[in-house]
């Protein structure tokens, strides 16, 4: 039997790799001392893992910013308007993820996305129909290299060439470039069996899709062209059930498989019974994804029979990489007594690994015994339920909305709004004076009435420069949000937050997901005294900002003793009950942002109407008991919508935001023939990158816009918040989105009167 790990994440326990990336990208520092932290980053992220007693170590999982754009770099896949001579590898790495620096030509960003049905974002493969293969494999060699020096033994992780190709963009058939892509993968084969790897894991999560049967034959043909040499491959999948193609994977060349046996019930049993009898077969039994500690006695009982048929093959593992997961609980000593001994972060899922090991080999279960039992007074406490709640929802009579949109448009005709209204998504830039005051008053170094104040000043700094700029719905910026997450798990009871549980949400960016343990509901008004602040400066409306709670679901870590539905249904009517104290405060806009309704969906294409039903629901419930006269926003991001254009219809908001820029509104194509019969704002540029939109390419984009949108019904607005900008950014962006806005707006009613 074998220990092995998928992956680790890369950022560090005090967020290490962030800190060097910024200080990078600013100036502060310089190639060789950013690399100097990576490097200390994997050196200390192997000893963690081989200390909590991991055999096999992942090598090629570390990143400087994202493993799919270091996969396309390993293959020369980059697009052609980033290629120019002179620029470090590295620094070519940063570009194609952030965008061309002013001093560049006009590269725009790759586009950036959700990872499968994570909170994780890659870079998307931009492909032409000459991939221009070119690869060097050299940062991989170095890693794998490191680790040897080290001592360890390392597998080298790779993405797969069919979940590489599945995962990027081109305007054909992508399968016509597998040829061409294999002929790349087979020069990396050929340099890791030139260094003698043994073991090489592959990565292929698309197995967890429905493929189709172009997809499934790509499958087949790839594996048998590729050469393999000495190496063994174990083929990886995860985030969902392989169990529908197992016949597939059985026909494939390789020495093992690993199963993600978490995510979804697996039928372990089956896969030994297809699988080749050679095989190596490694059970994903330690949810990568989530924060709870393993019943490891559960487990053991059920790996028991399985380990004695498969013997010396079966390999133990977490489901997934644990990139997905805190580094260490260790840090948490600020967590509350009771719930710190429920849960386990990466470091000490490596550690329940060693100790099921140990059990299975030893048949004594005493140790795991002791371990195990804080998981069964989590599921046994008091802390979980909370009567009020579950009565709440029982008794609950109304889930939607009185009236539909056109009568609620005609009565929200009393706020005053002009044709095309520009408006902006909800943070400002959470500058480093703003997290420090808050770190400041975290430490007890100013008092409550002092943050107060600090806070209420940069609120009246946000609506002077939106009135300058001249936007017609303000916002008041989100300052006081640490995260649009976190800042409301603090309000709500059975949630807990941690202090260093960081994970890496996109490049040097990272979240703190909550800790979802018991029945939900709010502690006390949670945004309505900084709206209604933010409010009494201005005649303009203050749009209210509230997270949606199928968005508080997917970024937090969710119980696993209660449905997710459920638990969407209770921050639904947390997020309702805010939604009631916005209006008594004067509040009439109200935003409530579901960013990461895409991402919930499931793998399998088959359960996405489930999801979809209570996702929904949830969402107008969170909304249900506001009057018509109040129009109510949403706004999503970072995802492709047009395959859940239904549901996204059926929230039935009265404008939705919608992030559209990188993509070159490619998503309008699928609002053609009044598809989307409410409100829309396309965001008009994108906020990832430092890069100042002009006003003729806003223009431009808002003509197009045009195009499908009845100007009636067109918004203008960034695509996403612009917490991560700097102000001359942000105003520059702005003002010129102003600008475009107010020539078009003159254009439309020149060409009106000209009609008459
Ligand atoms: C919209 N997005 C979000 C996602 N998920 C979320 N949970 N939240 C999101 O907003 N998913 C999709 C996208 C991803 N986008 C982003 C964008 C930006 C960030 C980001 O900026 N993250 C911050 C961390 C935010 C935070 O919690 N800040 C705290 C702590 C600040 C801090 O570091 N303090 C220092 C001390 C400072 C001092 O003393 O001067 C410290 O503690 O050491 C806060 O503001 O209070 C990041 O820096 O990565 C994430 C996702
Ligand atoms: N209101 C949030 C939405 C981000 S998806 C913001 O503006 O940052
Ligand atoms: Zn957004």
């Amino acid at each position: 039997m074998r220990l092995h790990n998928l992956g680790f994440p890369r950022i560090g326990t005090h967020r290490q790799l962030k800190f060097a990336l910024e200080a990078y990208w600013q100036g502060d520092s310089d190639e060789k001392a950013l690399l100097s932290t990576a490097r200390q980053l994997r050196e200390d992220n192997w000893r963690l893992q081989q200390e909590a007693g991991i055999e096999l170590l992942p090598a090629g999982d570390f990143a400087h910013y994202d493993h799919v754009l270091a996969t396309s770099l390993m293959l020369g896949i980059v697009p052609s308007r980033f290629v120019q001579s002179g620029q470090s590898r590295l620094d070519l790495e940063f570009q194609v993820a952030r965008g061309q620096s002013a001093g560049g030509c006009c590269g725009q960003a790759s586009d950036m996305t959700k990872w499968f049905n994570t909170n994780y974002h890659y870079l998307v493969p931009e492909f032409e129909p000459q991939l221009a293969i070119k690869v060097d494999c050299s940062p991989l060699l170095a890693q794998i290299e490191e680790a040897r020096a080290l001592g360890h033994e390392v597998k080298p992780v790779l993405l797969g060439p069919l979940t590489y190709l599945y995962l990027g963009t081109y305007t054909g058939n992508k399968l016509e470039l597998l040829p061409q892509l294999l002929a790349g993968y087979q020069q990396i084969f050929d340099a890791l069996n030139r260094d003698r790897v043994n073991w090489l894991q592959i990565d292929e999560p698309i197995l967890g899709l429905e493929l189709d049967e172009g997809w499934k034959k790509a499958f087949r043909s790839a594996y048998s062209q590729l050469r393999q040499g000495q190496l063994k491959l174990l083929l990886t999948s995860y985030f969902a059930s392989v169990d529908h193609h197992l016949d597939l994977i059985a026909s494939l060349p390789l020495h093992g498989v690993h199963l993600d046996c978490v995510a979804e019930p697996t039928d372990i049993q089956l896969a030994i019974d297809i699988l080749p009898r050679h095989w190596v077969v490694s059970l994903g039994v330690i949810d990568g994804r989530n924060i709870w500690k393993t019943d490891l006695e559960a487990l053991y009982q059920k790996l028991e029979p399985i380990y004695a048929q498969l013997n010396g093959r079966t390999w133990l593992a977490p489901s997934c990489s644990l990139l997905h997961s805190p580094v260490d609980l260790e840090l948490e000593s600020d967590l509350d007594t009771t719930i710190r001994p429920w849960l386990a972060f990466a470091r000490q899922k490596c550690q329940e690994l060693a100790l099921l090991k140990q059990a299975l080999l030893s048949g004594d279960t005493r140790a795991i015994e002791d371990y195990s039992a804080p998981v069964r007074d989590r599921l046994q406490s008091s802390q979980a339920v909370n009567p009020t709640v579950r009565d709440r929802l029982q008794n609950l009579q109304s889930f939607t909305r009185s009236e539909p949109f056109d009568v609620r448009k005609s009565r929200q005709q009393s706020l005053g709004l002009p044709l095309l209204p520009t408006t902006s998504i909800g943070s400002f830039p959470q500058t480093g004076d703003i997290r420090h005051i808050r770190a400041q008053y975290k430490r007890g170094e100013i008092s409550r009435d002092q943050y107060t104040r600090l806070m209420q000043q940069e609120i009246e700094s946000c609506i002077r420069k939106q009135e300058s700029i001249g936007l017609d719905v303000l916002v008041h910026g989100e300052p006081e949000r640490n995260d649009m997450v976190e800042y409301f798990a603090d309000y709500l009871e059975g949630v807990a937050t941690s202090r260093f549980g960081w994970v890496q949400s996109y490049g040097s960016r990272c979240v703190k997901p909550p800790i979802i343990y018991g029945d939900i509901q709010r502690k006390e008004p949670m945004t309505a005294h900084w709206l209604s602040f933010a409010q009494s400066l201005t005649d303009k409306p203050v749009k209210g900002m509230l997270t949606g709670p199928v968005t508080i679901l997917c970024w937090s870590f969710v119980r696993d003793d209660l449905s997710r539905d459920q638990v969407a249904s209770q921050i639904a009517l947390a997020v309702g009950d805010e939604v009631q104290d916005l209006i008594a405060a004067s509040i009439h806009i109200i935003q409530i942002d579901e960013p990461a309704i895409r991402e919930g969906l499931p793998l399998k294409r088959s359960q996405w109407g489930a999801y979809l039903d209570w996702a929904v629901t949830a969402f107008r419930l969170s909304c249900a008991s506001a009057p018509s006269e109040v129009q109510i926003h949403s706004h999503m991001c970072y995802s492709e919508f047009k395959d859940i254009l239904d549901a996204i219809i059926a929230l039935d908001a009265d404008v939705l935001t919608v992030e559209t820029s990188r993509s070159n509104m490619t998503l309008l194509d699928d609002f053609r023939d009044n598809a989307y019969p409410n409100d829309i704002g396309p965001g008009v540029y994108d906020i990832h990158s430092p890069n100042v939109p002009d006003q003729e390419g806003i223009k431009r984009l808002l003509t197009k816009a045009l195009q499908v949108i009845p100007a009636e019904r067109l918004w203008i607005n960034p695509d996403c918040g612009l917490k991560t900008r700097t102000w001359p950014e942000t105003e520059a962006a702005l003002k010129n989105m102003v600008a475009s806005a107010r020539t078009l707006r003159a254009e439309l009613v020149a060409q009106q009167e000209e009609a008459m």
